[in-house]
């Protein structure tokens, strides 16, 4: 379990080369300063922001395998995950769905000011954005999970992994879910808090059964 910002730091550090350590640290500069402008992340989370939001972000590719193609990220607000799994999956097309004007705008500073050439910005609301088959979803503090699911669905194939840090409340809206969904996810153990969890699974078939 990480358990201070140098553990959190160095576990990102272990899981990438120098230059995208760089990316990272130029990535958390602009979070804190664009977080004075508009409201992307509680201020006291900046004060542990590897712990809070990079390490929390890189600890989902654990289980996303490499060539996982491409990795949709729904409601990425100022990029977490997104942006840190674009940073550290070059190879890996990233798409970021993000319907806020401003955190749209930001986002797409990022994108260039990183030259993260992997990643897409869709700066719509994800009601809007044209279907393609996902590789992976990831979504944090996006929408509670059977909505998330019920709005994703059409990106979902029976091959589509379902990365889902859902904080402290992963087991219940796991458990809150019909016993057909919930028996195709488990909890896996957030590193970055004891009581967090993150949604690991797969739908076996496009779409939602009801
Ligand atoms: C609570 S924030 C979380 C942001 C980020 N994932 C994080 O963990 O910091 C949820 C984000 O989802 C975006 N959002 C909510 N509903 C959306 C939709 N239907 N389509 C696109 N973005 C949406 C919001 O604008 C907001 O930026």
């Amino acid at each position: 379990m990480i358990d201070s910002e140098e553990a959190a730091r160095q576990y990102v550090a272990d899981r990438c080369d120098d230059e995208t350590l760089l990316t990272l640290e130029k990535y958390v500069t602009a979070l804190k300063a664009e977080n004075q402008r508009q409201n992307l992340v509680s201020a006291a989370s900046l004060d542990s922001v590897w712990s809070r939001h990079i390490a929390d972000s890189a600890q989902l590719l654990n289980f996303v395998p490499r060539g996982t193609l491409p990795v949709l990220d729904l409601g990425s607000g100022p990029g977490l995950p997104g942006l840190v799994i674009a940073a550290m999956r070059p190879d890996q097309t990233v798409v970021l769905v993000e319907s806020r004007r401003k955190r749209v705008e930001f986002l797409q500073e990022m994108v260039a000011l990183l030259e993260l050439r992997n990643c897409r910005v869709e700066g719509r609301r994800l009601e809007q954005v044209g279907a393609f088959p996902a590789g992976a979803i990831t979504a944090r503090a996006f929408a509670p999970l059977g909505r998330l699911l019920e709005l994703s669905k059409r990106f979902s194939t029976a091959d589509t992994l379902w990365v889902l840090p859902k904080g402290r409340s992963a087991a219940q809206e796991l458990a809150d879910m019909p016993t057909a969904q919930r028996s195709l996810f488990h909890v896996e153990q957030s590193i970055t808090d004891p009581a967090a969890g993150i949604i690991v699974g797969k739908l076996p078939f496009r779409g939602i059964r009801k």
